[in-house]
């Protein structure tokens, strides 16, 4: 028992956990993702100076990696304040921002952002993906690693005295790589030893999620305590879902708002609507995971912030819930799916 069990601890504090509210699990309010930059396809090369002008807007949200100035969410602190005051009007609580080291995390921006909104931060631990990882982090040993990310937690990150309630985004990718798998067991470690919440991305591979898994649980951590992310791009068979489900972390369907038609980081993909994510989250309904599913929409990108006329961070609570009502998903197992299951993940054991 530490000072942190029973509680949730955001940017401002620890919190009690029915004071959450609705919570989008899986959110970036400030990063840079200039790590994944895509060269335009020459045959549908986008030219023009300003890529934001609306005449440009389809080929920006089919083609958001492919625009430099795009993959720098960092830039749009006061856009973002705005879109987090219209998150809490309409009725949104809580967000989790999942930007680890190696995106830019940016803990004072975090803190700001809490208090000038009042919407609840919880801010991630740890590392993203192996293309990120800085040549000193490579040679520290999983030992090391822990160290650091139970620092993160209990008393700050990157310098500052701001600390992180939840370990991830973690990054990883297909194959996981060895740099990546240590930090996996760095951040096992550092959940057995916190009792916290974890969060995982996933390597854009059906077996992927399961690999990942298999190595936490290996490494001692709480597989029920733990967040996949990124389903929707990932696992697509439903009988394949099932197995994965039953391995006992959160399903978390979290890239809402994203329909487009060629998924660059993985062109054998076809990237599901909207409505076919609902579909999806009322089958898992139907087979009984109403209290494992969590959502958000990943804004992680310029183009869907309503500054630039993309859906913004209420997308979910506007548009998606009705629709999910309309699909049989019933009141209470929304109020679960972003109410109560953010809750008990995110409550430090
Ligand atoms: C940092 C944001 C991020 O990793 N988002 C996931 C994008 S995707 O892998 O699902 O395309």
């Amino acid at each position: 028992m530490t000072e942190l069990s029973g509680k949730v601890q955001t940017v401002l504090g620890l919190l009690d956990p029915d004071q959450l509210g609705r919570t989008m699990t899986h959110e970036h309010l400030t990063m840079t993702f200039e790590c994944c930059y895509v060269p335009p396809p020459p045959e549908n090369g986008q030219t023009d100076k300003n890529p934001f002008q609306l005449c440009h807007g389809h080929w920006l949200r089919q083609n958001p990696y492919s625009c430099l100035e795009n993959l720098f969410l960092c830039q749009e602190t006061e856009a973002v304040r705005d879109e987090l005051l219209a998150y809490r009007k309409a009725g949104g609580g809580s967000v989790v921002e999942n930007t680890t080291t190696g995106i830019d995390r940016d803990m004072s921006t975090l803190r700001r952002l809490a208090k000038e909104t009042g919407v609840n931060i919880v801010a991630g631990a740890g590392y993203y993906v192996d293309c990120t990882h800085s040549d000193d982090m490579r040679k520290m040993s999983v030992e090391k690693l822990t160290d650091v990310i139970v620092g993160e937690v209990l008393y700050g990150a990157d310098g500052t005295d701001v600390r992180c309630g939840v370990i991830g985004e973690i990054g990883t990718g297909w194959p996981i790589t060895d740099s990546e798998r240590k930090v996996l067991r760095a951040a096992a470690h550092a959940q057995a030893q916190l009792g916290c919440p974890v969060i995982i991305h996933p390597g854009r591979n059906v077996a992927a999620p399961a690999e990942v898994v298999r190595i936490l649980q290996e490494a001692g951590g709480d597989i029920c305590k733990t967040v996949m992310s990124h389903l929707d791009r990932t696992i697509f068979n439903h009988a394949e879902l099932l197995d994965f489900a039953e391995m006992g972390s959160y399903l978390e369907y979290d890239l809402f708002g994203i329909e487009t038609l060629n998924y660059v980081f993985n062109m054998d993909v076809d990237m599901p609507s909207d409505s076919q994510r609902i579909n999806t989250l009322a089958f898992l309904v139907k087979e009984g995971y109403e209290d494992k599913i969590v959502i958000a929409h990943d804004i992680h990108t310029k183009d869907r912030l309503c500054k630039y006329g993309g859906h913004g961070y209420s997308h979910i609570l506007r548009n998606i819930v009705p629709k999910m009502l309309k699909r049989g998903i019933s009141q209470m197992q929304v109020d679960k799916i972003l109410i109560d299951n953010p809750k008990r993940w995110l409550t430090f054991k």
